[in-house]
């Protein structure tokens, strides 16, 4: 049973119903009574009637601001732990809001992991409250409040550091089932037992019964996309339309069509109504993926959407009301690309309300074996391929920078190659320790995250520049469904120069 000394409500006051879901669920799931409030008055009113825990209030909502909140709390004397939450990057606001009485603030975008945090601290600063005063330590000085908590770094230091008696929290029956196999069974795309990816899993399972937006990180071809499907099949949307928009590969003159539709007429060649990406997707899910390759102009267009649950087809007077859930992805780092300037901020936190971080092969090392067996079973089952073990030692110690699907694809091309169905080292085509010219072994560079899959010492240009090439005439051929005329035309290059390239890299 969950043994925690919150023996009232939690009250939670934000103004948007998504977040104040989110909350109420993780809370609930800690085995905490959740009461919630949508603005500062109705938080007020409630303070006043009720009593509670805890208190965890937005900052700004359309009749006034959290700090309002806090106010209220420290003046009535009401001895209840409150804390923040606070925009991306507003350390003044959290300061401010430490200074009047608030205990802790959370920054958006909220990780399960820092709530839990939050409530345990709430949980030590009640017994502290509840200590005879004598006892009580002096509260840290305001100017030396640790600076504010990334969404990355949900183990960061609570406000109170010291330790002090805590009741244990024990992890709610359904997540301990989460371990056995019988769970496995709800989210079959997504494979490995190491412990990041039972995090990711468990996070599915909840994020699954919101409909909070959802930004997926993680290295190309680490799962991001089977996340994405795996929320949208174990939500009540499961029947409805799982429309999934590689963001990257859509020419800039298109994509308003292309999301939002058009009506017959409306253009030169628009010769009849089409919907776009937003309507096809009603009711279900709309997957955002390489949402960072947007340009600056349909961020604009795409958070309007988003935000008025609306869209207007290019040529129609009338708005349509869209019921869509956002979930969207990239491997790029987001967040560096809002302080570049070339992501928008206010779009950014909109996507990015709950992240899930899908964790890269490499640090799911104690999967490795099971996988490679698994994979080669799945593909290649009927024809008894074996694994020499040199071959097994190299996909081992390998750190597969393009993580699952280059695993996939190693283990594919292996078994092309392999004689009489053994799979030897050199079928494997990849080298598992990049050495540097004089034979020395050297240290596998950080992935570089302009150039995913790409490591000096390792990788060959050309290799790298066919496979980007390679995509980019897949995504285009996809996309114009088939056609080459078309596919040459949207990518700019001329028909000739299209076939040329098609042979080269033998694209059927
Ligand atoms: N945990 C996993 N278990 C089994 N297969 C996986 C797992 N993660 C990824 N894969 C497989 O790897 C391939 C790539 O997955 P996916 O397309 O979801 O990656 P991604 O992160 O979206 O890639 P990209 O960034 O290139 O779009 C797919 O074939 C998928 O089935």
């Amino acid at each position: 049973m969950t043994r925690h000394s919150l023996n009232r409500p939690v009250l939670v006051v934000d103004d948007e119903a998504d977040i104040r879901d989110l909350m109420e669920m993780t809370l609930m799931k800690m085995g905490l009574d959740v009461d919630t409030a949508e603005g500062v008055a109705i938080a007020k009113k409630k303070l006043d009637e009720n009593k509670y825990s805890l208190v965890l209030t937005d900052m700004r909502m359309p009749d006034g601001s959290g700090l309002e909140v806090v106010e209220h709390i420290t003046e009535g004397g009401h001895d209840t732990p409150v804390a923040v939450i606070t925009a991306f990057g507003n350390a003044d606001q959290a300061v401010q809001a430490l200074k009047i009485g608030a205990f802790d603030y959370l920054q958006k975008p909220i990780t399960l992991a820092q709530l839990r945090t939050l409530v345990k601290s709430a949980v030590r600063v009640q017994d502290e409250n509840n200590r005879p005063l004598a006892a009580a330590p002096a509260p840290p000085p305001v100017a030396d409040a640790p600076p504010p908590r990334q969404a990355a770094a949900p183990s960061a230091p609570p406000v109170f550091s010291e330790q002090s008696r805590i009741d244990v929290f024990v992890e709610p029956a359904a997540d301990a089932a989460a371990h056995g196999l019988k769970h496995e069974y709800d989210i079959p795309r997504i494979l490995g037992k190491s412990q990041q990816i039972e995090e990711a899993r468990r996070l599915i399972r909840k994020l699954a019964q919101t409909q909070v937006p959802v930004y997926i990180s993680g290295e190309s071809g680490s799962g991001k996309e089977q996340a994405a499907r795996s929320i949208h099949e174990l939500s009540e949307r499961r029947d409805k339309p799982f429309i999934a928009v590689n963001c990257g590969a859509i020419p800039e003159n298109l994509m308003e069509s292309e999301f939002f539709g058009y009506k017959k007429g409306s253009f030169t060649g628009a010769d009849q109504d089409r919907l776009g990406f937003f309507q096809h997707a009603h009711g279900g899910t709309l997957f955002l993926d390489e949402v960072a390759d947007l340009p600056l102009a349909m961020q604009v267009k795409l958070l309007r959407a988003i935000q008025e649950k609306t869209v207007r087809r290019i040529g129609d007077a009338q708005e349509v009301k869209v019921d869509v859930r956002i979930v969207s992805a990239t491997h790029k780092n987001l967040a560096a690309l809002v302080q570049e300037g070339s992501f928008r901020q206010d779009l950014f936190y909109r996507l990015n309300v709950v992240s899930l971080h899908m964790p890269p092969l490499r640090e799911m090392h104690e999967d490795l074996e099971q996988l490679i067996v698994y994979l080669l079973k799945k593909h290649h089952g009927g024809q008894g391929v074996k694994m020499t073990a040199a071959a097994r030692d190299a996909l081992l110690h390998y750190n597969y920078p393009g993580n699952f699907r280059e695993l996939e694809n190693i283990l594919e091309r292996a078994v092309a190659l392999a004689a009489n169905n053994v799979i030897d080292v050199e079928d494997l085509q990849i080298h598992s320790e990049p050495v540097s010219l004089a034979g020395e072994h050297i240290i596998a560079e950080e992935p570089n995250a302009a150039l995913p899959g790409f490591q000096m010492g390792h990788t060959q240009l050309q290799d790298y520049l066919d496979d980007v090439e390679r995509q980019i005439l897949q995504q285009a051929l996809t996309y114009t469904r088939y056609n080459r005329t078309q596919a040459a035309k949207v990518l700019g290059i001329s028909f000739r120069s299209m076939r040329y390239r098609l042979d080269r890299l033998s694209i059927e």
